[in-house]
């Protein structure tokens, strides 16, 4: 690795392959090669074959280029944030002061500026204090006193935080921070006598005005910034722990693995909250999202040791640095710049194992103790718990159904990151025994077989993490941003229905799982795998779903050819006939007193239904007036949720699907789950300023 942090021209891994195929086709080598390529049965041997291809293995040297901290950067940034400052753009000031804290290096024996980063939290403190966001200043307070602010300048930082406490009406802490401030007024640097006795009386009254407020509760205010507290299972499973009680894992002959219900499962319940094994967000958002959690960071704090990922909380950055981030830290431009997209969630998969599990597991992973591909990833207590890795390692990857050119590109990828991984303390050191080398390399080639495993299974297994990007002039427009992508393997095991049952929200980067409609005991339970019936025709999702995912669709919408969205009949809905579930058409609920028996359009059977379309038209009124809330006004506080929860179940007690208000409600009651997990900005009023 480069040790000069010097610029250099980073290549993409793509360019790289493209670059590696025409060297082998320029020496006349490439059929061969790709037919040898051809002829591997595992990644152990793809590894094996590229890396002992001289032409292939010694063109793999990934490009390090790292931006180290640098309090020459830091000063520049903050001079820059003070400028701004003064101007009052503290927005500006805030993104200025943000970037320079990422440059600053923490206080350590050998820095004498240490301050630098504790004066930079100092500043940003100030700037959020101006823009009146008080919770966030009182963090960055902190920050600044954790990184050890100057005793000179002491004085200031803690009558800021009075202020916000009093603010804030915190009444006991503002007291305290005032009656410090004014003790630390002594060490007050450039200040002389009169001035410090001005100060510390208007330090004084400030503490009488706290001292005459009521005495208040206050709330945390931190959840709701992010997303709403995380909603609970009422029973988990034995067998799958982040899963409801009331699911099972079972076995199917064309689908695969998958989930189904237990027990009748209701509009709205709760099936799955699971963590992912390793996320990573996208390179796009490495400066406003937390490198570990996902979520969007307020008050963003730096690794201490590279300048390209922020924290949301010090829990976070620990619990990154000691499981995974000492593996990457230093090499995330290499990423970026190698372009390796989902290759950075299969490098962390492999860091995050480790190199002595994944040693201890090869037999246990590459011969799995149970004969039926059904039970692949249980342990050995009968438990698919997604913290265990063997879970991940038996998700479907297809490798059988790609191309050559595709293995080839994948190997190159993997081999790339492999390098990466030599670059850390991932492996252990090279030993004096005459086979260390040799050790080495095979080992290498089995951890780098890893890694291609996950670049080939994470296509049709990884999830995004997401975020609602709220428009509250028009809430119905939000876009749902990709913000992240993670692997979890317990919705891996969904299959896909182009009419789904339920729907995913991210809540930072853990996964929440409810219905999208009702789902009767014993049948499977359907994610959506990008193609939606109501948006996207017949022909493109099956080209979509056998593209990406190898299959043929042939859920109910797509064997019945249900209409888009826009093409559904409205001046007739389909209930269901009380002989054999069939078709029976109804051209007016609103008209429901007039009409008389009716005949079921499969068995022919005429019957008066009247009940159930006059328990559809009753709740009409309720359900317009909930969705009219949600779409125009994103009102989720209120009764509305309940309302369309309710009108979706009876709906779907009597009404065949596509109806079009099933879809109008299912779309408002996303929005409001939405509302609820990853959500920016969360207030109309003010919003929450990104740094
Ligand atoms: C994310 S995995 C789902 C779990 C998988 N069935 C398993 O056994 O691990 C996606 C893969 O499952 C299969 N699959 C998912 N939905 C399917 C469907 N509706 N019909 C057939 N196969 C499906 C396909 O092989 C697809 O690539």
């Amino acid at each position: 690795m480069s040790e000069t942090g010097a610029s250099k021209p980073v290549i993409t891994t793509d360019t790289l392959t493209a670059n590696i195929e025409n060297k082998l086709k320029d020496c006349g080598k490439w059929e061969q090669f790709t037919a040898n390529l051809g002829a591997c049965q595992t990644d152990y041997d793809r590894i094996t074959l590229l890396t002992s291809t001289p032409e292939v293995n010694d063109m793999i040297i990934p490009q390090f280029f790292r931006q180290e901290k640098s309090i020459e950067e830091a000063e520049k940034l903050r001079t820059a944030g003070n400028q701004h400052f003064k101007s009052a753009h503290y927005d500006k000031a805030l993104g200025c002061y943000s970037q320079a804290i990422q440059y600053a290096p923490p206080a350590s024996a050998e820095n004498d500026n240490s301050s630098v980063l504790a004066l930079c939290f100092g500043n940003r403190s100030a700037a959020f204090f101006y823009l009146k966001q008080f919770h966030l200043c009182l963090i960055d307070i902190e920050n600044a006193l954790e990184a050890g602010f100057p005793v000179s300048l002491m004085h200031k930082l803690l009558d800021r935080k009075g202020k916000c406490c009093l603010f804030m009406k915190r009444k006991h802490e503002a007291i305290a921070a005032f009656e410090q401030a004014k003790e630390t007024l002594q060490n007050a640097a450039g200040v002389q006598d009169k001035g410090k006795q001005d100060m510390a009386f208007l330090m004084d009254q400030f503490i009488k005005k706290c001292r005459s407020l009521p005495e208040e509760k206050s709330e945390d205010e931190a959840v709701e910034f992010v997303h709403t507290p995380l909603p609970t299972l009422t029973a988990s499973s034995h067998q799958i722990p982040c899963a409801a009680d009331f699911l099972t894992l079972q076995n199917h002959e064309t689908r695969g693995r998958g989930l189904y219900a237990k027990r009748d499962i209701k509009v709205g319940e709760v099936l799955i909250i699971e963590k992912p094994y390793a996320s990573v967000v996208l390179s796009d958002r490495t400066l406003t999202h937390c490198h570990h959690c996902c979520v969007r960071c307020f008050v963003p704090l730096p690794c201490e040791k590279c300048v390209d990922v922020v924290f949301c909380s010090r829990q976070c950055r620990q619990a990154a640095v000691e499981s995974y981030h000492s593996t990457e830290c230093q090499l995330m431009s290499c990423f970026h710049g190698g372009d390796v997209r989902l290759g950075h969630l299969a490098y962390k998969m492999v860091a995050k194992a480790g190199y002595d599990y994944l040693m201890s597991q090869r037999d246990a992973l590459e011969y799995p103790p149970q004969k039926d591909p059904g039970q692949f990833g249980l342990d050995e207590k009968g438990v698919y718990d997604s913290e265990n890795y063997a879970t991940m390692y038996h998700l479907v990857g297809h490798s059988d159904k790609h191309t050559v050119k595709c293995i080839f590109s994948r190997a190159v990828k993997a081999i790339f990151l492999l390098r990466c991984l030599e670059q850390t303390s991932f492996f252990p050191a090279l030993d004096d025994r005459p086979d260390s080398a040799e050790k080495r390399r095979v080992d290498a080639c089995y951890i780098g077989s890893h890694i291609l495993r996950h670049l080939q299974m994470l296509p049709c297994n990884a999830h995004e993490v997401s975020e609602l990007g709220i428009n509250w002039e028009e809430p119905s427009a939000s876009p749902t941003l990709e913000i992240g992508s993670a692997i979890y393997p317990v919705l891996s095991l969904i299959n896909h229905s182009c009419d789904p049952s339920v729907v995913r929200h991210s809540y930072a980067d853990v996964c929440v799982v409810r219905a999208i409609r009702s789902i009767p005991a014993g049948e499977e339970i359907y994610d959506n795998y990008g193609a939606l019936h109501p948006v996207m025709d017949y022909a493109a999702r099956q080209k979509h779903l056998k593209k990406q995912y190898f299959f043929d669709c042939a859920c109910e919408a797509c064997v019945k050819n249900w209409p888009l969205y826009i093409d559904i009949p409205r001046d007739s809905v389909n209930f269901y006939c009380e002989n054999c579930r069939g078709r029976v058409p109804v051209p007016a609920i609103a008209n429901a007193n007039s009409l008389d028996t009716m005949a079921c359009l499969d068995c022919g059977k005429k019957q008066n239904i009247r009940g159930h379309i006059l328990k559809v038209g009753s709740l009409e009124r309720s359900f317009q007036e909930a969705l009219h809330k949600v779409i125009f006004s994103l009102d989720v506080e209120g009764d509305a949720l309940q309302h369309l929860v309710h009108f979706l179940r009876v709906v779907d007690k009597y009404v065949h699907r596509p109806f079009s208000s099933h879809n109008d409600c299912q779309e408002a009651i996303k929005l409001c789950y939405a509302y609820k997990g990853n959500a920016y900005p969360r207030t109309k009023r003010s919003g929450n300023r990104l740094p």
